[in-house]
Formats: structure tokens, C-alpha cells, sequence
């Protein structure tokens, strides 16, 4: 059985993954999309070509995690993608986001990075030559930024993690390629702890757009994604700048 998974499946760019997914790729069988809110899941039937298997559950879950890792055992899929798009982000000092509720920081490190990669190590075994992963890191990887630090350095782990990993698979021929776009209007932006800030509205990309290039950049093996010009030239800028003054620009 030849499937895609996609984490995050039930707003933003897992949503936008799974349709493309559905529209763009021949000869799946299924699509595993993973989530919390099942009701979500259920709906995205609607715009898949594929039938969707839905796995609603909390990834950061040991109880989840083994469940899945058992429905991996028990099928035996050939996975063809794994898009690991769950993510959660706060914005704030580290101190103030800590006042608010310390466990915030602590749970959006176990989020985005352990539970990606425990599914990542759990769907390893399942990938042959030619599959892909894709995960969703940000531009936010690309350098410290004070008031958006625990979710910064998350996604940094998120990108040295993807370019190592894809290095290791590079012989199975099995390509990873981490997405680093810049702000993206999704419910990303829906939380009490994630407003966006003033200067990032003009720069708000669409799902689609940043997931059409996703599958694009993964199709040509790029080990990054970067959508837009902006973007670009902020990876240009943290190249080339010095870090201290890099962080000190990101906390004004
Ligand atoms: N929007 C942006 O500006 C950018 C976002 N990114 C990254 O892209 C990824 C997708 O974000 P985006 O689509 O924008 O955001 P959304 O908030 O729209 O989507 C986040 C998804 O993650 C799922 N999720 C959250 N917590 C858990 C959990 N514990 N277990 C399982 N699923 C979970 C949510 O589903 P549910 O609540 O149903 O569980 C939802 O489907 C994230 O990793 C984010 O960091 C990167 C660059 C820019
Ligand atoms: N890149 C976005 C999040 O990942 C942002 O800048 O808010």
C-alpha cells in the first residue's frame, strides 16, 4: 500500500498539503492525516481524490505515538511523503511567556522538535528509494530573534535536523527538503500567545503559494524551500551579517 502522511492535516499548510497532495500525485492509495481535531479530518475527505485514513490524536503523546507506530507494523505501507507540518508558536519574552504559562515553551519544544522527530524515526523504516520528506521549519530558523526565541530556535533545530537527516538518506535516495517561508496567513496567527506583529502584514504569504513551491522544491530534491523574495534575501542577510548585530536588529 503506497501512502502519504501528513501532521498538522487539519488547518494551514498540512490542510494545503494534503489537497495537493490529492490533486498532483499518481498512484497512492491513501493519505494518513494526523491532527487533533478529528472533525476537521473528516471534512478534508471532501477535497482528497484519495481516501483519507484519519489518525486524530496529539502527537506529543507517548500513548499516540505508540499507536501509530503499531498501524505502521500492522500495514506495512510503503510511505512515499511524510510532511511533518504539526507546529504550534508563541511570541513574547521568554520571561513574560513563562509568567503567562510555564509550560507553553517547554510543550512548543516537545512539539516541534521531539514529536517530529519521534514520527520521523517511527515512519524511517517504511520510506524506500524516491520518497520524500518535508518538513516545516520557518525563516525563523535562519537566525536568534529575542521575543520569538523558543519558537526560533525550534525551527532551527528543524532545519539542521532536515539537512543532516537528508544527508544520511541521500544513499537510500530518499530526499528531505525543510520549508522556510516567512509569515503565512493560517490559524497560526489564532492564538492568545501568537499575534502578529505590525511589520510582518505586508509579507503574509498564501498556504497555497508556500505549499505549491513546497511540493515543487521537493520534487527538484532542494534541501530548502524558501518562498518569496523577502525571504530570500533575509537568508542572504543572516549569511552574510554579523550575528550580533543580526540579533540585536531582531529585538528592536
Ligand atoms: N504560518 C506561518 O507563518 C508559518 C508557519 N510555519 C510552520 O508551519 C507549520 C504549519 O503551521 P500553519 O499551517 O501555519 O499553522 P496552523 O495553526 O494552521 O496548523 C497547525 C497544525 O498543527 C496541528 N497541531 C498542533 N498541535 C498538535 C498536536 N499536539 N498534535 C497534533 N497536531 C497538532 C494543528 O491541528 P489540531 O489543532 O487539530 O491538532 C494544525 O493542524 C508549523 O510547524 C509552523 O511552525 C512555518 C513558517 C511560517
Ligand atoms: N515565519 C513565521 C513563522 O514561522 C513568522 O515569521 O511569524
Amino acid at each position: 500500500m503506497k501512502i502519504a502522511i501528513v501532521t498538522g492535516a487539519s488547518s494551514g499548510m498540512g490542510r494545503e498539503f494534503v489537497k495537493q497532495i490529492s490533486r498532483l500525485y499518481t498512484g497512492l492509495d491513501e493519505i494518513w492525516v494526523i491532527a487533533r481535531r478529528r472533525e476537521r479530518l473528516t471534512q478534508l475527505q471532501e477535497e482528497s481524490m484519495y481516501p483519507l485514513r484519519t489518525l486524530d490524536g496529539d502527537i506529543t503523546d507517548p500513548k499516540f505515538l505508540e499507536e501509530f507506530a503499531y498501524l505502521l507494523q500492522a500495514t506495512s505501507p510503503d510511505v512515499r511523503m511524510l510532511v511533518n507540518a504539526a507546529g504550534v508558536g508563541s511570541n513574547g519574552t521568554i520571561a513574560d511567556l513563562a509568567e503567562i504559562n510555564d509550560r507553553l515553551q517547554p510543550e512548543m519544544v516537545r512539539l516541534n522538535c521531539e514529536a517530529l522527530l519521534e514520527m520521523t524515526q517511527k515512519v524511517l523504516p517504511y520510506l524506500s528509494e524516491k520518497s520524500r520528506i518535508i518538513n516545516l521549519a520557518s525563516g525563523a530558523a535562519f537566525c536568534p530573534q529575542p521575543g520569538f526565541a523558543v519558537y526560533a530556535a525550534t525551527k532551527s533545530f528543524v532545519l539542521s535536523f532536515s539537512r543532516a537527516l537528508g544527508r544520511e538518506l541521500k544513499k537510500k535516495k530518499i530526499y528531505v527538503t525543510a520549508v522556510c517561508s516567512g509569515p503565512v496567513a493560517t490559524e497560526f496567527f489564532a492564538s492568545d500567545t501568537m499575534k502578529i506583529v505590525a511589520w510582518k502584514k505586508p509579507f503574509l504569504a498564501d498556504p497555497n503559494a508556500v505549499v505549491r513551491k513546497a511540493l515543487i522544491d521537493s520534487g527538484k530534491r532542494k534541501k530548502l524551500s524558501v518562498y518569496g523574495g523577502s525571504m530570500k534575501l533575509v537568508r542572504i542577510l543572516t549569511k552574510i551579517l554579523p550575528i550580533d548585530f543580526l540579533v540585536w536588529i531582531m529585538g528592536i
